[in-house]
């Protein structure tokens, strides 16, 4: 595991002017509130939480979508500026999966266009060299070649998050950041894409960032892992450490709930 993390973020906050305005409604969200967190290549953080507690703001932070409100946000050990070209460099180590496939990817596009997407936003590899790895990326997500030319609502929502999480490899990240990425599925196929994810980071030697609100899944799949509440990292250690002795009245909260099926 390098030593460096690939990520690193030190005392960010994020606040975000309220969506609504309503009456009664404050008219700031402080989604993120002091966090330290960083990943490396080779390990999978888990990072557990109720629904609003800021989990996906920190996830666009880490890929550079989301700017701080203050707080560094360091990538390979260098402070990053969130400009165009900073945007750039982390959106291309450090890239996401989506909660829900069947929005993420477009409709209208056939899945051949949708992973060749990235090398030519990119201006990446000649194009017989994208054709070339395009078929690789599929066999890394266990579809078929004959997958290159169907619409995302011509596969099943599994096969359809295969496609999402091929997307994602084709730069060849350093990171990938999955938040939810099993939810929107059936349960029957949701092992298998955790698998899947679990596969690729130890074939790949990535770092994951595995976000869920379910502490259940993030057991099974994290070596690390931290748990937020109210835009907060209040816990964070080894996973197993922390099932086997939760020191936050909260962990303790989300372990005492019902197990999940994943
Ligand atoms: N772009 C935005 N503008 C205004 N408020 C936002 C924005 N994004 C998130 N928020 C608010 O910030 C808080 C944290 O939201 P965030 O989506 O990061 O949490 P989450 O833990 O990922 O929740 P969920 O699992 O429901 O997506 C919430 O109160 C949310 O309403």
């Amino acid at each position: 595991m390098s030593t460096t993390p690939v990520v690193d973020l030190r005392d960010v906050h994020v606040v975000h002017k309220s969506r609504t305005g309503k009456l009664f409604r404050p008219d700031r969200v402080h989604a993120v509130n002091g966090v330290n967190i960083s990943v490396s290549k080779g390990e999978t953080l888990g990072l557990v939480g109720e629904s609003g507690c800021g989990k996906s703001t920190l996830a666009r932070v880490m890929v550079g979508l989301q700017p701080v409100t203050s707080g560094e946000v360091r990538f390979k050990g260098e402070q990053m500026k969130l400009n165009a070209a900073g945007r750039k460099k982390l959106g291309r180590a450090v890239s996401v999966v989506f909660q829900d496939p069947a929005t993420a990817l477009n409709p209208r596009m056939i899945v051949r266009d949708t992973l060749l997407d990235p090398f030519k936003v990119h201006g990446v590899l000649e194009p017989s060299e994208r054709e070339k790895r395009v078929k690789e990326l599929l066999d890394l997500v266990g579809l078929p070649q004959s997958a290159l030319d169907v619409l995302p609502r011509q596969i099943s929502g599994g096969q359809r998050q295969r496609v999402a999480i091929a997307r994602a490899l084709a730069l060849d990240p350093d990171v990938i950041i999955a938040d939810e990425p099993t939810s929107a599925l059936d349960v029957s196929v949701r092992a298998q894409v955790l698998n899947l994810l679990s596969d690729l980071k130890d074939q790949l030697g990535l770092g994951l960032v595995f976000i869920s609100h379910d502490i259940n899944t993030v057991r099974y799949i994290s070596d690390r892992m931290a748990v937020m509440l109210a835009g907060q990292i209040v816990e964070t250690g080894q996973a197993d450490q922390i099932f086997a002795n939760p020191t936050h009245e909260y962990t303790r909260t989300l372990l005492s709930a019902v197990p999940s099926l994943l």
